[in-house]
């Protein structure tokens, strides 16, 4: 029964777990469970816990029937596949230095993940590794991923803290635990079916610590009841993050406390299960849980829309080399804040540049180069309603189909007096006057990388020399990111080409480890005498000390436009323009992705390199280590001219 109904959320975060001792009946324990206790699935072990195969060899007589919980029968094969998470036996140490420890770890492990296969489980769950060296646990596992089908193992890490925790309680060495993670999933090449269980315990790292995992790829939060307060104490985008990135909750541990306000009459109403009979002992948690679930503010409508593009790598555009189509053109008009944001820069510039008393005697020039479909000229003709002042138009546009859409709605609006339609590419056109402003919207997600720049600069020509751009600048940033599944998405390819290429992309599985930087600024109109619009930028980013170490997978890109004055547009994700939605942010990955140790910079080198028919980014990381120089000479990806 998913936790409670939040408009738009269909992921998997609605739904809880609890987790389990071994039962050797399982379709009673699913009963009590899920019938009577509410949840969704249990975590249980699918082993008798004092099995081991050294001694079922000795003293067994061979009958070879492994004791597993109840055979493949007792469920169907659906109850088994949505209502059991296997839970692999805590006991297996496969580092130990206990040699028949080692082995009969290894047995096990191979036998409980081979009958969980067999029942077509979605999942196991791993116990966490006992101490800081886990390769044999890990070439053990990693052998287990070669041949797995679509079950995904997860495996558990205690959420500790970086400073003062550790995994292992008789260890003298202190462990971040997500440092254990690391090393794991290093030794398991990223694979994408291994996953973290991250289990809550009654303590938290420090938010920097806690958001690395935020980009990692974890599928459930074990919280034990000792930890749920410590949950529901947790800065509010931990709970958020639980919430809103498909993690599923498992409530572990027995009862212990009387819970918050505000769950207490909820769960009331469950204390006896159904039949009159004693409750599930974890159901008030479920309850509270259910609870802080649907307190969640509902996604905003465009939240609901964007849903599927969460994570989902795109090729940007290419708007000069290619013709955009219909549809593309309805989905950037829908985004009223871009054109609002226009509009208010128009009127500024309008006003500037007529005072008042010319306001009926002067027109101002007005050119929209690169108009689509024509959402900026009637934002202009707004802004000139609006001020009072006189425009005459030129509507500059190359796509010939769009051209079309441009004259139908010059007819309807009866603009034909004002308006004039010229389809072309504005670095060829002959224009018959100069402008007084010209309006442009050439920008992708990183800025320039639609050749804003290439384009001006050939639209500067028929720019009176006193004349005004709108935008008048625009930025590009960068910040390093955790982002495993774009990573793991990027890698599965299996090429360099994929590598080298930046996509345009609704992050959202990500860890954001040091504020953006900016990274190329382009300036209209450009008076100077050096006209290359070539760059190059060298970076440092700091990782706050607090974080421990991090992964750095690429680097999420954005951009900001000084439209004209004081107005501006964009999506760096401190000053974005809200509620706008026409551009995601883009990402540059890295061909193997930087581990980052406390207290080390991160040295990033991005360049922007120009032909005679292209413009491409090169990308590289120099410090802790160095990287190669992705997409040298554009190879992989570039931009057309
Ligand atoms: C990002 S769209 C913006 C369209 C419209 N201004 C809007 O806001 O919906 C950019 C438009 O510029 C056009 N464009 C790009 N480069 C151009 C060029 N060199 N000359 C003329 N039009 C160009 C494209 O065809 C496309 O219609």
């Amino acid at each position: 029964m998913p936790l409670g109904d939040r408009p738009g959320d269909k992921s998997e975060s609605r739904y809880c777990g609890v987790e389990t001792e071994f039962n050797d009946d399982v379709p009673h324990l699913l009963t009590f469970s899920i019938s009577h206790g509410g949840f969704d699935f249990v975590v249980a072990p699918l082993m008798v816990p004092s099995y081991r195969p050294s001694l079922v060899c000795k003293n067994s007589g061979g009958s070879g029937a492994l004791p597993f919980a109840g055979s493949d029968l007792v469920l169907s094969p659906s109850q088994w596949s949505r209502h059991v998470v296997g839970k692999i036996s805590s006991w297996i140490n496969l580092d130990s230095e206990d040699e028949v420890l080692r082995v009969d770890s290894e047995t096990t492990l191979k036998q409980e993940i081979s009958w969980a296969s067999h029942l077509s489980l979605q999942a196991c769950l791993l116990p966490a590794p006992k101490g800081k060296s886990c390769a044999n646990y890990a070439r053990c596992v990693n052998q287990i991923l070669q041949n797995l089908n679509n079950m995904q193992l997860w495996l558990r890490i205690p959420l500790v803290k970086t400073e003062d925790d550790s995994m292992d309680v008789n260890s003298d060495h202190l462990i971040d635990s997500w440092e254990v993670w690391n090393s794991f999933r290093l030794l398991c090449e990223h694979h994408s079916h291994l996953s973290v269980a991250l289990d809550i315990q009654s303590s938290l790292p420090s938010a920097n610590s806690l958001g690395r995992w935020f980009g990692e790829s974890v599928r459930a939060a074990i919280i034990n009841t000792d930890g749920l307060s410590m949950f529901v104490k947790a800065p509010p985008e931990a709970n958020y993050w639980v919430f809103n990135h498909s993690i599923q909750i498992v409530l572990s541990g027995k009862p212990v406390h009387i819970l918050p306000k505000g769950s207490v009459d909820v769960a009331a109403n469950h204390s006896d299960d159904i039949d009159g009979g004693p409750g599930h002992p974890l159901r008030p948690y479920l309850d509270y849980v259910g609870y802080l679930y649907q307190r969640m503010d509902p996604l905003p409508e465009q939240e609901r829309f964007e849903l599927g593009y969460r994570d989902f790598l795109q090729s940007p555009l290419q708007p000069l080399m290619d013709n955009l189509e219909a549809q593309t053109y309805e989905t950037f008009e829908k985004d009223s804040v871009k054109y609002i944001q226009y509009q208010r820069a128009i009127c500024k510039a309008l006003l500037d540049r007529v005072p008042d008393k010319e306001a009926l005697t002067t027109t101002t020039v007005l050119m929209v180069v690169g108009a689509g479909r024509g959402p900026l000229v009637r934002a202009s003709l707004q802004a000139a309603e609006e001020t009072g002042r006189k425009l005459r138009v030129y509507a500059v546009e190359k796509n010939p189909n769009a051209v079309v859409t441009l004259h139908s709605l010059v007819k309807l609006e009866g603009w034909e007096n004002i308006v004039t339609i010229i389809s072309s590419d504005m670095r060829h056109w002959d224009a018959p006057e100069k402008a007084d402003i010209l309006v442009s919207e050439l920008l992708g997600s990183f800025g320039d990388n639609e050749l804003s720049p290439e384009c001006l600069d050939g639209a500067q020509r028929f720019l009176k020399q006193d004349g005004i751009s709108i935008p008048s600048s625009y930025t590009s940033f960068i910040q390093p990111v955790t982002a495993s599944k774009l990573y793991n998405d990027v890698k599965s390819h299996k090429d360099v080409l994929h590598f080298e290429t930046a996509y345009v992309v609704k992050i959202h599985n990500v860890a954001r480890l040091a504020p953006s930087q900016p990274v190329f600024t382009f300036t209209h109109p450009n008076h100077s005498t050096d006209k290359s619009n070539d760059r190059y930028k060298k970076l440092q980013f700091e990782i706050p000390n607090d974080t421990g170490s991090a992964m750095v997978h690429g680097f999420a890109g954005y951009f900001d436009a000084t439209l004209y004055d004081d107005v501006h547009l964009g999506i760096e994700p401190s000053t974005a323009t809200p509620n706008m939605f026409s551009w995601f942010a883009i990402f540059f990955p890295l061909r193997t992705p930087v581990c980052l140790h406390t207290g080390y910079s991160l040295e990033v080198h991005f360049w922007r390199c120009s032909g005679p028919t292209k413009v491409w980014y090169e990308w590289s990381v120099t410090s802790p280590s160095a990287s190669p120089i992705h997409n040298s000479s554009g190879r992989s990806y570039w931009v057309g001219l």
